[in-house]
């Protein structure tokens, strides 16, 4: 497919996609160290590195801003995209603040982006960029396990005690009558002995968690199992998770904690909150919207979590995906029931800066098909350009029966996530 902007009758930039054909190497492994964008999983993505064009933005509307802003970036580029798949021509790679209103939200239109779909592979360039920056260099595969040292932890905002106090208190409120579910967060703060190179956190993410949806944007990174909202088309689709068990190295222990979670009132009553806030912000978008009635078990290496798969069909008026992103985020996997008091209660009481953690990452391309996972089982790193700290983020949806305890551990266990992925 080809077509020429005629919005400003000048167009001065181009974008170009050229298949690659039937290849299987490692997408992750192409990416350079310096700006490494991606969301890969079981293979198949996108990665990119450079930048044709940047969007930092905050405020009102943030997702709105951002949604015209790359409609127009598109109009003013002449596009010759013959692979046509979602994915391919221009793509937008976007890490969205938790709170769009408050925190800065990241976009960046690669200056080159490989893709993978269906066993097909492309590579895009894009804008008037040099040779050397669509040069594919080659991270060792080999590379991932190379030691970092060791690593020394500290706390983030909270300690593990205080912390618990804020879970009690979230549980006081929401006995009082306040509000149903709050989404609560905490952060641990880890220094390496050597540089944490991101392409090595996310070969290992990717291999551990081969279904979930491995992403890096702006030093955010992680593997996240849940999917806020993909668009193919008119068709859109979303997992949501809320619900969680720990997992055991013993078989029989893990089968009864299965079975725990699949039975636990405590965690259907968690996941019903996170399905509702999605199924009544999306459904007004659809001409239909299918929400399952029970939950499945997703079973990762970590946890186990409560998942139901939604899918709808969109209406021929619905917002383009980060218009979508704007209306249903957060949900109350992340946020909590009703959203504005659990928002509230998440500023009073958190006491941290969640920053991108649990917002909408993910890519849009210029036909609106994309897809923005929650940004969770992620590590910010912080330490800059060969730098080899990080900040850690876990979190757990509270309900009125909620344990404090267990909560805390529940935390441990999501951690354990990303710690085993930087560890040895
Ligand atoms: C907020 C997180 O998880 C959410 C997603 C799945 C299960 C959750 C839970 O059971 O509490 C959370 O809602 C996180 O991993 O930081």
């Amino acid at each position: 497919m080809e077509y020429v902007s005629t919005a400003t009758g000048t167009t001065t930039r181009e974008v170009v996609t050229t298949p690659l054909g039937r290849r299987r190497s490692d997408l992750l492994t192409k990416l350079p160290a310096q700006g490494a964008l991606a969301w890969v999983r079981d293979g198949e993505g996108l990665v990119g590195w450079g930048e044709a064009a940047r969007l930092e933005v905050t405020g009102p509307g943030a997702l709105d801003r951002a949604e015209r802003w790359f409609a127009q970036w598109c109009a003013d580029t002449r596009v010759d995209d013959p692979v046509g798949l979602p994915g391919s021509g221009p793509v937008l790679f976007g890490s969205v603040a938790f709170d769009p209103e408050r925190g800065t939200s990241v976009f960046v239109v690669p200056a080159v982006v490989l893709g993978r779909r269906d066993g097909q592979t492309w590579v895009t360039t894009a804008g008037d960029h040099g040779d050397d920056d669509h040069e594919v260099t080659e991270f060792p595969a080999q590379a991932a396990d190379a030691s970092i040292g060791r690593l020394t932890y500290a706390d983030g905002a909270l300690d593990a005690v205080t912390w618990c106090g804020v879970v009690s208190e979230a549980v006081r409120r929401i006995g009082a009558g306040d509000l149903g579910k709050v989404v609560l967060a905490r952060d641990v703060l880890v220094t390496a002995d050597h540089p944490l190179d991101p392409r090595r956190l996310l070969l290992r993410l990717a291999a551990r968690f081969p279904s979930c949806w491995t992403f890096a944007v702006e030093g955010l990174i992680g593997a996240t199992p849940e999917l806020l909202l993909r668009r193919t088309g008119d068709q859109v689709g979303s997992r949501v998770l809320a619900g969680t068990a720990a997992r055991s190295s013993d078989p029989a222990a893990d089968t009864a904690l299965g079975a725990g979670l699949a039975g636990s009132a405590k965690d259907h009553a968690e996941h019903r909150y996170a399905i509702d806030s999605l199924a009544a912000s999306l459904r007004p978008f659809c001409t239909d919207l299918d929400v399952p009635s029970r939950p499945a078990v997703l079973t990762l290496p970590n946890v186990r979590h409560l998942a139901t798969d939604v899918r709808g069909t969109l209406a021929p008026d619905a917002p383009g995906l980060l218009g979508l992103l704007a209306a249903v985020h957060p949900t109350a996997a992340v946020g909590g029931t009703p959203r504005a008091a659990a928002l509230d209660l998440i500023r009073e009481i958190e006491g941290m800066d969640r920053g991108r953690y649990a917002g909408p990452v993910g890519w849009v391309d210029a036909r609106g098909d994309g897809e923005f996972g929650l940004a969770l089982r992620c590590a910010q790193l912080t330490g800059g350009a060969g730098g080899a700290e990080a900040r850690l983020f876990a979190g757990c949806g509270i309900v009125g029966d909620s344990d404090p305890m267990a909560e805390l551990a529940e935390t441990q266990a999501k951690l354990a996530a990303v710690q085993a992925a930087l560890q040895d």
